[in-house]
């Protein structure tokens, strides 16, 4: 969404994989894996912002932590600005990391209390950069006012501002070091409906002022409706769904996305007196036993016997609309 979009990927995931080993029914249970990322691939372009959506549990944030390297990946690519991340190590590792930042759901519980703001958000400068001192508070005062922080507050702790102050510092610490790519984790699912509003906008001239790369990851599509490029909706692991995003929101193809969409409320009473709120019955499978076909068979609505003998593949249906449902085809014809 900002100006400078040239349409490159600065992100490349392919066929990323992220296991746990966990151990099943009590002391003496056996060790399984629990597949929390797999067969993942997405790229989010220069300027540009990748939504990442899926209830609890689906692996939006372990497929973001193991693009940084925070959780390792057991298969898979990920490329970050020419940089093959998962076959670094050491220092050009560290190198590499710099590139990314994240902005979590909590402020106040990442950002260190004993800590003043203006250090908070220097902290990244000193320990990433070879920047001086003056320098780095040079850099501070501009992104205090670029957030929306005034001169003043530089020098008060967490606790002393508000929770959508909070959050605008950890906006200005994750852009310290002029990343290549914000992760922003569920970044307004702490605060109130209009703080929400107001950081989601903020984020938004941000991007276009800076030209910055966001992957944004929320459990609700209404988040990012006005936020995103592209949408990728995840379901236990796996991405159901991915398009730009007028197509995801004007043609929702995978059943799951249809009942996710279903739950945002429209501005457009038309639209909103038109769209039927869509249930899913039923919990998600056992991630550690998953069944072997379609994951999301035994709530969805359409499922038919195809759906529970053979896992769907998630394919191009026309125009870089990918969906993973054995009943789509290029005709593009929702099923709900
Ligand atoms: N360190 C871990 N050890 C074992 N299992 C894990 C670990 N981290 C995540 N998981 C499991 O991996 C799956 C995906 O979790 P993840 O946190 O990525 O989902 P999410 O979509 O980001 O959900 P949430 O919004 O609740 O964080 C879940 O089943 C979760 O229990």
């Amino acid at each position: 969404m900002g100006n400078d979009k040239i349409n490159a990927p600065i992100l490349t995931v392919e066929n990323l994989g992220v296991r746990f080993s966990v151990k099943r029914g009590g002391t003496f249970g056996k060790r399984a894996f629990l597949y929390a990322v797999d067969d993942v691939s997405f790229s989010v372009n220069k300027g540009e912002t990748l939504a990442i959506v899926g209830e609890s549990g689906s692996g939006k944030t372990t497929a973001a932590l193991a693009v940084a390297r925070l959780v390792e990946a057991y298969t898979g690519h990920v490329n970050l600005d020419g940089h093959d991340i998962l076959n670094m190590d050491g220092e050009d590792l560290r190198q590499a990391r710099t590139k990314v930042q994240f902005i979590f759901q909590d402020p106040y519980s990442s950002l260190n209390p004993r800590q003043r703001a203006e250090d908070i958000v220097r902290e990244p400068l000193d320990s990433l950069t070879d920047t001086t001192l003056s320098e780095q508070r040079e850099i501070v005062d501009k992104l205090f006012s670029a957030v929306g922080l005034r001169p003043e507050q530089r020098r008060l702790f967490p606790h002393q501002f508000s929770g959508g102050q909070r959050q605008r510092i950890g906006i200005a610490r994750a852009l310290a070091t002029q990343p290549e790519l914000i992760i922003c984790d569920e970044p307004v699912s702490a605060l109130d409906v209009a703080v929400q509003a107001q950081i989601l906008n903020l984020l938004r001239d941000l991007q276009t002022e800076f030209g910055l790369t966001y992957l944004f990851i929320s459990h609700d599509l209404g988040v990012v409706q006005h936020m995103s490029d592209a949408i990728a909706v995840m379901y236990m692991g796996k991405i159901v769904e991915h398009a730009d995003r007028l197509s995801l929101f004007n043609n929702p193809l995978h059943p799951y996305t249809a009942a996710l969409l279903s739950a945002v409320p429209s501005v457009d009473s038309k639209r909103r007196a038109e769209t039927k709120r869509i249930l899913i019955p039923g919990d998600p499978p056992d991630p550690v036993n998953l069944p072997k076909g379609c994951r999301f068979a035994n709530r969805c609505p359409v499922a038919q016997d195809i759906c529970r003998q053979s896992e769907p593949e998630l394919i191009d249906r026309g125009e870089g609309h990918r969906v993973a449902c054995h009943l789509i085809d290029n005709t593009k014809t929702p099923l709900l």
